[in-house]
């Protein structure tokens, strides 16, 4: 059976790519058969912030009726199947998001998990995101300007008759209390599903077109998307779990030992 989720949020920037590229790759660490696809077509980087970018096929094929989804489809972190939009705006505007529904039912039974990087607001391309979705989740900061926006798409979901999962709130800060979990919570009426830390790591690894969970597996976001993912699949997963890093190493105690000192410090390999 395929789970369909989609990662939305509303107000944009507040970290839905992130979250598909580590979400999606740490579930198929988990050997689930997980495919992500970058259906903010309009301002696409999932295939950017993995090195997929420049593809001959993307999803604006796709959905111009031009290519099938496996011929858009490519190798990422873990085993996890991309599906990365294309950076023209031509492309853009010959692309049917209507046609996502077509992507769907050829996926259905391929994967046992399918997430969709939705765009921000709520336009047309926005909506069907939501409404194929078995479950969306939300992505939010914790600032009153994201969760009132998320609450927007929150609400157009149940509206269109989809359902929301909960919610993620990203890039929070030791510093940060103007609003808790509790307060979100209550604001968005959602279960909140896991809290991923501000952490310089995400955009030093999106530098390095990899996944903060593959480039740096031992730091805080990486910790955060392991318990996220794993309230999701509901497999355990141990803090001390050794992943391999981008080197093919096994990260020994000196790296886990260096990592811990020097939490924002240089690249130990
Ligand atoms: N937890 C985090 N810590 C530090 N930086 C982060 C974190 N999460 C996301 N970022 C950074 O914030 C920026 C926006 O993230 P991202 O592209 O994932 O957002 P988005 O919601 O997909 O944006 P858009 O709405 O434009 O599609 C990126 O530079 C990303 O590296």
């Amino acid at each position: 059976m395929t789970t369909v989720f989609t990662i939305a949020s509303g107000k944009g920037g507040t970290g839905k790519t992130t979250v598909t590229a580590n979400l999606g790759s740490m579930l198929a660490y988990h050997k689930k058969r997980t495919y992500i696809i970058d259906a903010d077509m309009g301002m696409a980087n999932l295939g950017l912030i993995l090195g997929l970018d420049g593809m001959p096929v993307t999803l604006h094929d796709v959905l111009a009726g031009e290519a099938s989804v496996k011929e858009a489809a490519y190798p990422g972190p873990f085993g996890v199947t991309v599906v990365p939009s294309g950076l023209s705006l031509e492309g853009f505007k010959n692309s049917d998001p209507e046609r996502l529904r077509d992507v769907m039912s050829e996926l259905i039974g391929e994967c046992d998990i399918l997430i969709i990087d939705a765009p921000a607001g709520i336009n047309h391309d926005g909506i069907v995101p939501l409404a194929i979705a078995d479950e969306v989740i939300l992505v939010v900061n914790p600032d009153l300007s994201s969760i009132v926006d998320a609450l927007k798409t929150k609400m157009l979901t149940e509206f269109i008759g989809g359902k929301v999962r909960g919610a993620i709130i990203n890039r929070v800060t030791s510093v940060d209390d103007t609003i808790t979990k509790d307060q979100i919570e209550n604001m968005l009426s959602v279960p909140i599903i896991g809290m991923i830390p501000e952490d310089v790591n995400v955009r030093r690894a999106s530098a390095n077109r990899m996944p903060v969970v593959a480039k740096y597996p031992t730091s805080e976001a990486s910790r955060a998307f392991r318990r996220i993912s794993s309230s999701l699949t509901g497999v355990h997963y141990p803090e001390d779990d050794k992943m391999e890093n981008n080197t093919g190493k096994k990260e020994g105690f000196i790296d886990r030992l260096a990592r811990a000192l020097f939490p924002g410090g240089k690249d130990v390999n």
